[in-house]
């Protein structure tokens, strides 16, 4: 499978942010192009901005969140649409910060997955456990849960990605084993081929997400059923981001 190496740029960016993409764009040659495939998630203010630079570089672009209705009156929020007018393909769903901060239930990102689906992205969606839920030995029935919760009804590997994201990891510099990653991924592999069929629940790639590095991102990829990452930090350089994608294994 072709890792998918995904920025995040969160609630970073602005118009000068232009110059750091060109980086990304320029630097994502042919032998980056046959390792992965790259995406960026910039906030939807750059979104327009960002796809006339991409032109034909095959750089990829996303959202970071989307309503789960196509228009209305929702004041601030953004359809899975309107980031496809504006020239996603991808859009990031269920991140802990939109769960945090926006009390995101799995019923909710469910409904935002699907979304996506109607409107021709493909959801990015992330899952993982606390620190105090590691620590209680919750893992592994965390992300069942929140698996059960909010995968979409019908899915192929065309319009779904999850990403394992420990929510103790981000932005913390602390990642957890390659042991830890492996028995996690193996896990939801297992979920995806009981829920869609092994010809779809194999194929759909599994990101690891939280304080990838240049340093770490070849072990971590290198982990089986780790099929890329999500890349928040350290996606906000391009020569962070570009190292990164270095970094995946030749398929
Ligand atoms: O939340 C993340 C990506 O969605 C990970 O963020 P960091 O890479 O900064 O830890």
């Amino acid at each position: 499978m072709k890792p998918l190496i995904a920025g995040n740029w969160k609630m970073n960016g602005t118009a000068a942010s232009g110059r750091e993409f060109d980086l990304m764009t320029s630097g994502y040659d042919a032998d980056l192009q046959a390792r992965c495939d790259l995406l960026v998630c910039p906030p939807a203010t750059l979104l327009g901005a960002f796809r006339m630079r991409a032109g034909g570089t095959g750089v990829r672009l996303g959202g970071q969140d989307c309503h789960v209705k196509p228009c209305g009156a929702h004041t601030g929020d953004i359809s899975a649409e309107m980031l496809r007018d504006a020239g996603a393909e991808f859009v990031i769903v269920g991140h802990s910060e939109r769960r945090s901060d926006h009390g995101e239930s799995d019923p909710v990102v469910k409904a935002k997955a699907m979304a996506a689906r109607r409107a021709g992205l493909v959801a990015v969606l992330c899952i993982g456990e606390t620190a105090e839920e590691r620590r209680g030995g919750r893992t592994l029935a965390v992300i069942v849960d929140q698996l059960e919760g909010s995968l979409p009804d019908e899915a192929t590997p065309e319009t779904l990605v999850v990403a394992y994201e420990p929510v103790w990891a981000i932005g913390s510099g602390l990642t957890p084993t390659v042991d830890d990653v492996a028995e996690v991924h193996d896990l939801i592999r297992g979920k995806l081929v009981d829920r869609y069929g092994a010809a779809i629940g194999d194929r759909i790639r599994i990101l690891y997400g939280g304080s990838v590095k240049p340093s770490n991102a070849a072990e971590l990829l290198a982990v089986e059923n780790v099929d890329g990452a999500l890349v928040g930090g350290a996606s906000l350089t391009a020569a962070d981001f570009l190292a990164i994608a270095a970094a995946a294994p030749r398929g």
